[in-house]
């Protein structure tokens, strides 16, 4: 063994040392997805690609000891691996994967108490209406609607009661913008004990990261963006502190919401790719916009200049996404516009290789089945949510072709006349 202070150790310790900077070497976001190390998962035939671990159970060493896993309600290896992964990705000190995006808000909402308060946006995903609505009534909390896109209404109602601020940016489907930091930042100086939590499923880590921005815990649906296929179900959650990930994480073993490991695989394998659909997604979202714009509906997509809080959006993300939504102003030509196209399909959903279309807020033919027909009628009236709002996810079609199936089907509906590309 070298002394202390030999060449040998000196080389040794110095390149130690480059190695440990190597480790924590950050890099560009693209990197950062396709590139995987020290996930903490021990694979003995160095695989490239992490094994799928199909089982329920693991054997023990011997009578007495048990190995790491045990069982998979509880953990297995394929999940640990995407859950490190996206630890990284959401700069988070841990990440949790479920089995939906709303068994990721269910472990969430379980750090919530009798008697306590959540605040949360009025313009919010319909599921998340849905699953406060339910869980406000089963436990005896109180949750307050308020526009958090003007921080003030925020601050009208935090009392020391509020247990969690729950936040989207931008908001699905009215693409409204609130700022992640102000909030933080007022919640912090007035309810030190209350916990910042943002859905940025529309954003995906890629494009923004709430933790970075001073939020408590973050939650996206991997079922949009992070998966990109449209092929599994699946939520992430991600928290700065261990303690509040040590308290959810007893949720999903007490319960078994954990994503499958089939479903860890296919989730890791979408993430890889993550940087080059957004990317591709944005940039054809982008153009439609503009496109669309031109024409003389109201456009509403953070990428465009005359979005009102253009600015905003900006300073805490890295890109604009996908999503955008635009009225027309006759709820049955917003139909025929939807009915006519043929790349985008008709389908709830969005974050997807393929292009999606669909009226937002209602469909006369189909009303259970709409992401917002969880909010009753009169709700969405209060909260002013055009029911002529037609909503478009942008895939990674060639966006010629989208651009041409959009005017086709404007045409049909009698917006234009003759072809304006
Ligand atoms: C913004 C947002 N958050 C959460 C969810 C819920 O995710 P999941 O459908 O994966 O349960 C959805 C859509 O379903 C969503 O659009
Ligand atoms: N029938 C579903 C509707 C899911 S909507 C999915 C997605 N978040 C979207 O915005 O399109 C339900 O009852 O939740």
């Amino acid at each position: 063994m070298s002394e202390p202070d030999s060449p040998t150790t000196t080389a040794l310790s110095s390149a130690l040392s480059s190695i440990t900077l190597e480790a924590k070497k950050k890099y560009r976001p693209a990197t950062e997805c396709v590139f995987v190390e020290n996930t903490g998962v021990q694979d003995n035939y160095n695989a490239s690609s992490m094994p799928i671990y199909q089982t329920a159970t693991f054997k023990q060493t011997n009578a007495s000891e048990m190995g790491e896993y045990d069982y998979s309600r509880s953990g297995n290896p394929t999940r640990t691996f995407v859950e490190s992964h996206l630890a990284k990705l959401m700069k988070a000190e841990r990440a949790l994967v479920t089995s939906s995006g709303m068994t990721a808000l269910d472990i969430i909402l379980r750090l919530v108490k009798s008697e306590q308060e959540i605040v949360a946006g009025d313009d919010i995903y319909g599921g998340t209406n849905r699953l406060l609505t339910f869980f406000k009534t089963q436990n005896n909390v109180m949750v307050h609607h308020v526009d958090t896109t003007d921080p003030r209404c925020v601050d009208q109602v935090l009392n020391e009661k509020t247990r969690l601020v729950l936040l989207e940016t931008p908001t699905n489907p009215l693409i409204k913008i609130v700022d992640i930091i102000e909030i933080c930042k007022m919640v912090r100086a007035k309810c030190p004990d209350c916990l910042v939590v943002v859905d940025n499923t529309m954003m995906s880590p890629y494009l923004q990261n709430p933790l970075e921005l001073g939020a408590d815990i973050v939650y996206h649906s991997g079922t949009k963006y992070l998966s990109g296929h449209h092929d599994l179900m699946c939520g992430v959650v991600g928290v700065k502190n261990a303690e509040l990930g040590k308290q959810m994480y007893f949720v999903v073993n007490a319960t078994g919401v954990g994503l499958a490991p089939f479903d860890c695989f296919l989730l890791m394998r979408g993430i890889k790719t993550l940087s080059v659909r957004i990317e591709r997604q944005q940039e054809s979202a982008m153009k439609i916009a503009q496109f669309l714009e031109g024409v003389g509906f109201k456009v509403r997509y953070p990428g465009l200049k005359s979005h009102p809080q253009y600015d905003l959006h900006h300073k805490m993300a890295r890109g604009s996404g996908a999503v955008l939504s635009f009225e027309t102003g006759d709820v049955i030509k917003s139909e025929a516009i939807v009915e006519s196209t043929r790349l985008w399909l008709i389908s709830v959903s969005f974050g997807c290789v393929n292009s999606l279309i669909r009226l937002q807020i209602i469909n006369t033919s189909m009303p259970c089945k709409m992401s917002h027909a969880s909010i009753p009628e009169k709700v969405r009236k209060e909260r002013n949510l055009p029911e002529d709002l037609i909503r478009l996810c942008v895939g990674i079609e060639d966006v010629d072709d989208l651009l041409e199936d959009l005017e086709n089907a404007l045409i049909s509906a009698g917006f234009i006349t003759n072809k304006q590309l």
